[in-house]
């Protein structure tokens, strides 16, 4: 039995720089990723992104600002939990960035990105957002968080995912 997760993932890049959190409890607490979380019932996908950005990292976008990067699915074998990852970027925003109780926030140049501190699979599809490329992945992880499968690709346009 599969139990499908609607999740959003939020990148905030200013010029040759990218906000990442420093997860500070719960899936993937000790590793740098984007601003995200679970879509809650009768949300839709930009909004769920935009409410989880502002609570996790202080950051207000229009979601008008948020554009569609890729689409990962997570599947944890073990537990049989499939995450969707909706992945969005933004130029634009407003707000102070501020430290929540779930992230502690930081600004890495694109050429030093912590990958040796993040889900392995951020190395993969990283520099395909980089490069302006739309994607899509299905990544299978084990009960460790190991990656023992993958499959990536880039896209031609959104209606594709
Ligand atoms: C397996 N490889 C992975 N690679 C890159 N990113 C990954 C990931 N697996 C999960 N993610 C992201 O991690 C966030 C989890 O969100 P998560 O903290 O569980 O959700 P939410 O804030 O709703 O949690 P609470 O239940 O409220 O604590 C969410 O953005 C999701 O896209």
């Amino acid at each position: 039995m599969h139990r499908y997760v609607q999740c959003t993932l939020v990148q905030i890049f200013n010029d040759q720089k990218i906000l990442l959190g420093m997860k500070k409890r719960g899936l993937g607490v000790g590793m740098w990723n984007g601003f995200g979380g679970k879509v809650e019932a009768g949300e839709d996908l930009k909004t769920a992104a935009a409410r989880e950005l502002k609570e996790e990292s202080g950051l207000e976008v229009l979601t008008s600002n948020l554009m569609e990067v890729g689409l990962l699915l997570f599947e944890f074998v073990n537990s049989g939990v499939v995450l969707e990852a909706n992945v969005f970027r933004a130029v634009e925003y407003k707000g102070v960035v501020t430290e929540s109780e779930e992230m502690r926030p930081c600004w890495f140049d694109i050429k030093d990105i912590p990958y040796k501190d993040m889900w392995v699979d951020d190395v993969d599809w990283f520099p395909l957002m980089f490069k302006q490329k739309l994607f899509y992945g299905f990544m299978k992880f084990t009960e460790k968080n190991e990656m023992f499968s993958q499959e990536l690709k880039v896209l031609e346009n959104v209606e594709e995912f």
